[in-house]
């Protein structure tokens, strides 16, 4: 699934109004509805609802929100910031819906608030910055955003929590970010989402089917992409019949070391599930009985070490080696690593303690063979990266 940053999520409604095509209040009205039926759907109408509403779409989205929840039975009470006296047409159009009905309590807050009370029963719905937001909150917003956060009602975030930039969230403050229960994302996730450091905001997340159009999207580059279970299905290619363990390739691994044994041997379980016909993974002696007993599917290559790796091996027959897991940081296990891609013609899966060795010999890295994969997790990229900016500019 495409991920797009905030400044195309405008270009991709605008071709949705245009091919569909649909008038932008009827593309809010159907976001509404999306909004509304996941609300429904968690919360009785006996949940008292506060909605926060600001002057963008984000704002028209939760005045609509409220005007549909109210029509189903839910006490409603809204409060519309419209500090700069203007509103988007689509926010301008919903607040005169919803403002004239009986049951719905509506305030319009032009410049003193007076924070309504919230109590663990209420649920709260957070329009005030979607997909908009072009700098931090700050000042009265930061200030009700700070309020919500400190009751003990339960947030729903329309879109995005407000407060939360699409993409970079680096330099952003903390405390002015909204921190949902739950956020209902219209049709596609934002790239924000995707970082754990930002779960506190964004809470639970789901996508609700706006029906954004499908050429649109397929139209529209974007550098980021989610991989899902159907575009890895995709890459499974079919077997025949007859298919047999010598049609799928030799891996060899090189894993494991005295005391991480464990290591080598989810990754020799995980090469195997992921297809490969053969598998032969070197290790220290002192690991050949507990591979061959956990993983009796792999062949097993001692090193002339006992206790861990020492002496590159020849990867001539092989179609794909696999470096690193519980090899440990040994200074003769380091040089093996050095010499082993060095003469090394087959493409490489360079993981954990090989990585961690390679921070310190980054050159290694400029002649991988073609074909090649990086593994990192955050911490071993750290130090992988460290001081590179330093480095290239000397
Ligand atoms: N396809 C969809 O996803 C659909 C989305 N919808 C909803 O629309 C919003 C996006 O609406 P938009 O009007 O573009 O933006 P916002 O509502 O998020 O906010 C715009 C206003 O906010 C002001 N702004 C921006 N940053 C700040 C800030 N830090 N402090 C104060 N004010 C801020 C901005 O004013 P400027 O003068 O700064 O430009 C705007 O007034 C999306 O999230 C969805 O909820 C559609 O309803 C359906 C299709
Ligand atoms: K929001």
């Amino acid at each position: 699934m495409k991920i797009f940053p905030s400044s195309s999520i405008k270009k991709l409604d605008a071709y949705t109004i245009e091919h569909e095509p649909i008038a932008s209040i009827d593309l809010m009205e159907r976001a509404a509805k999306a909004l509304t039926k996941a609300i429904t759907d968690r919360w009785k109408p006996e949940t008292p609802i506060t909605v926060f509403a600001g002057p963008g779409n984000n704002g028209g989205d939760a005045l609509a929100v409220a005007r549909m929840l109210a029509e189903r039975s839910y006490k409603v009470e809204v409060y519309l910031f419209n500090t700069k006296g203007e509103l988007s047409p689509d926010c301008q159009t919903n607040k005169e819906l919803v403002e004239i009905m009986e049951e719905v309590t509506f305030h319009e807050i032009s410049t003193k608030f007076v924070p309504p009370a919230l109590t663990p029963q209420h649920l709260v719905i957070d329009g005030l910055f979607g997909s908009g937001l072009n700098k931090p909150l700050s000042g009265g917003f930061a200030a009700v955003v700070k309020y919500i956060n400190s009751a003990s009602a339960m947030v729903v975030a329309i879109d995005t929590p407000s407060g939360l930039m699409g993409e970079e969230n680096t330099f952003n403050i903390k405390s002015n970010i909204i921190r949902a229960d739950f956020t209902f994302s219209l049709q596609l996730p934002k790239l924000a989402f995707l970082f754990v450091e930002n779960a506190e905001f964004v809470g639970e997340w789901d996508l609700l089917d706006i029906e954004l159009n499908e050429q649109g999207i397929e139209e529209t580059e974007t550098n980021y992409e989610m991989l899902e279970i159907e575009d890895i299905r995709e890459l499974m290619k079919p077997r025949s019949q007859f298919a047999h363990k010598g049609n799928f390739g030799h891996a060899l691994l090189i894993a494991g070391s005295k005391g991480m044994a464990g290591a080598s041997i989810l990754a020799a379980r995980a090469c195997l599930r992921s297809g490969a016909g053969l598998l032969t993974v070197h290790a220290p002696l002192c690991n050949n009985d507990i591979l061959q007993t956990a993983v009796p599917e792999a062949m097993v290559e001692t090193d002339a070490n006992e206790m861990y790796f020492a002496v590159p091996t020849d990867t001539d027959d092989y179609q794909a080696v696999g470096i690193g897991p519980g090899l440990g940081k040994n200074e003769e296990t380091e040089a093996a690593l050095l010499e082993q891609l060095e003469h090394c013609q087959t493409p490489v899966v360079l993981d954990a303690d090989a990585l961690n060795m390679l921070a310190n010999h980054r050159h290694a890295l400029t002649h991988l063979p073609k074909g090649s994969i990086l593994t990192p997790h955050p911490k071993e990229l750290e130090r992988l990266t460290a001081n590179v900016r330093i480095l290239t500019s000397d």
